[in-house]
């Protein structure tokens, strides 16, 4: 296969000009693949790699096996459950049981060892980027072009078989990217290394779930139900209720929004199925009998997610075109070296970083050396991130707001608040103590 790039596409046509605003991730970077890039193609022999997705090893543990197979049939019986108006309650019974046996598999009770936990891999920098896809497809490959950190990388596949940390310094944060093992379908039932995999997913500030962009679009959904199987929900908001456990009183339940995807039976029930015969409900939002589960459950990880679809260089240009109009999405080629500086710019918008600088009295504030924090974070947290006595001897603190790009950074007017304040981007904060 031959494949010719112009350098210029990478490094020119990728970045987003400052004056361009907000994009919208659906136009994000196809169309200019198309205009600028000369890439000519020869057809890639198609299955020269046979795709064993889920006929590797299956290292079971005998105490899951019960759970799985209770699993299994539930799955069934909703499978040969027609959706309807009729249905709909017991539907609504069956997934609350299944989500309490999938917890079961999950939180694996001490004498069941550690298989339901992640890879003992420290946390480190300012954010964890996990990197998630089934075998071959580039994942160590990427590591290796955006950090310092080399993974091995291999036709075959589980070439990588254990977590491998590099660090990505991107606009003054230190970005953790874990290159993961390849999943299999099923890995979050215990098949492989699948469901330390998938926990460690869970540790993650960002999921990059990276394709073969050279394969069937199959391979994305399944992914999503293997991450959604461990509780994480990808691109989506915590559920609008409020739910408290109480000691007496029934139940008290309340929506302000009219449902039209669940009701106050199926509710109930579920709420029975559980035990909870005391407690407040309050739905402020249309919700799903799956979404007031999870809201029950309470473990649930509401985490970003970003699709990179690797290997472009072996994709026709229209199927390139598609791909990269598909919301968080992203596409690339680790090989050539196409669209990653892209790539990094996107992660780092989806970490919703905040960056912020501390001054001291009288001295000019260090640009060089910012802390950098989740948006929503406060003034604690930035006491936090100087050292850990700060916040208990804390007066108060001065903010200088700064619009971007502009100098007023330095001649702010500065605003004296409380330890909950709570931070923008570019903030330049003095600390204050009793
Ligand atoms: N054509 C093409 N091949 C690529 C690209 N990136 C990686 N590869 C090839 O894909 C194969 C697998 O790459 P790896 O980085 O080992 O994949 P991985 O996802 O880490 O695989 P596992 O660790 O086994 O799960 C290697 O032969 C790479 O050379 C790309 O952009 N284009
Ligand atoms: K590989
Ligand atoms: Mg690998």
């Amino acid at each position: 296969m031959m494949v010719q790039v112009q350098e210029r596409v990478h490094k020119g046509a990728v970045r987003r000009s400052p004056s361009e605003g907000r994009r919208d991730p659906r136009h994000s970077y196809g169309p200019l693949v198309l205009v600028s890039t000369k890439i000519i193609f020869s057809a890639r022999p198609q299955g020269s790699r046979r795709s064993t997705f889920n006929t590797v090893y299956t290292q079971s543990h005998a105490h899951t096996m019960g759970i799985v197979e209770k699993i299994k049939e539930i799955e069934e019986e909703m499978a040969r459950t027609q959706r309807n108006k009729a249905t709909e309650y017991h539907l609504g019974l069956l997934k609350a049981k299944l989500a309490r046996y999938r917890a079961q598999l999950l939180e694996p009770t001490s004498k069941s060892g550690p298989s339901g936990t992640g890879f003992d891999v420290q946390k480190s920098g300012d954010a964890r980027i996990a990197l998630i896809g089934f075998p071959s497809v580039g994942k160590s490959t990427l590591l290796g072009k955006v950090t310092t950190t080399a993974s091995e990388t291999a036709a075959y596949e589980f070439t990588t078989l254990t977590a491998i940390p590099g660090v990505i310094e991107y606009r003054g944060a230190r970005i953790q990217l874990l290159d993961l093992p390849g999943i299999v379908e099923g890995a979050s039932q215990g098949r492989g290394r699948g469901r330390q995999v998938v926990s460690t997913a869970k540790t993650a500030d960002l999921i990059v779930i990276m394709l073969d962009a050279t394969k069937s679009d199959e391979q994305r959904r399944l992914l999503e139900i293997e991450l959604d199987a461990v509780g994480i929900r990808l691109n989506k908001q915590k559920p609008d209720v409020v739910f408290k456990k109480k000691t007496t009183g029934g139940i008290t339940f309340n929506t302000t929004v009219k449902l039209t995807k669940t009701d106050e039976r199926t509710i109930r029930s579920i709420l029975a199925s559980y035990k909870l015969h005391n407690c407040d409900v309050m739905i402020r939002e249309d919700i799903t009998t799956d979404e007031f589960i999870d809201v029950l459950i309470g473990t649930r990880k509401y985490i970003r997610c970003l699709y990179v679809y690797n290997k472009i260089d072996a994709i026709s240009l229209e199927q390139l075109d598609k791909l990269a109009r598909e919301p968080n999405t992203v596409v690339i080629s680790c090989e050539m070296g196409l669209n990653l500086d892209y790539l990094i710019d996107r992660m780092w918008e989806d970490l919703h970083l905040v960056k912020v600088y501390t001054k001291k009295r009288g001295v000019h504030p260090d640009l060089t050396d910012p802390i950098c924090l989740r948006k929503g974070a406060t003034i604690e947290d930035v006491c936090n991130g100087i050292h850990r006595s700060l916040a208990a001897n804390f007066r108060y603190a001065l903010v200088c707001s700064s619009t971007k790009g502009k100098s007023s950074k330095f001649a702010p007017h500065a605003q004296k608040v409380s330890l909950a304040h709570q931070v923008q981007d570019e903030d330049v904060v003095s600390i204050f103590t009793k």
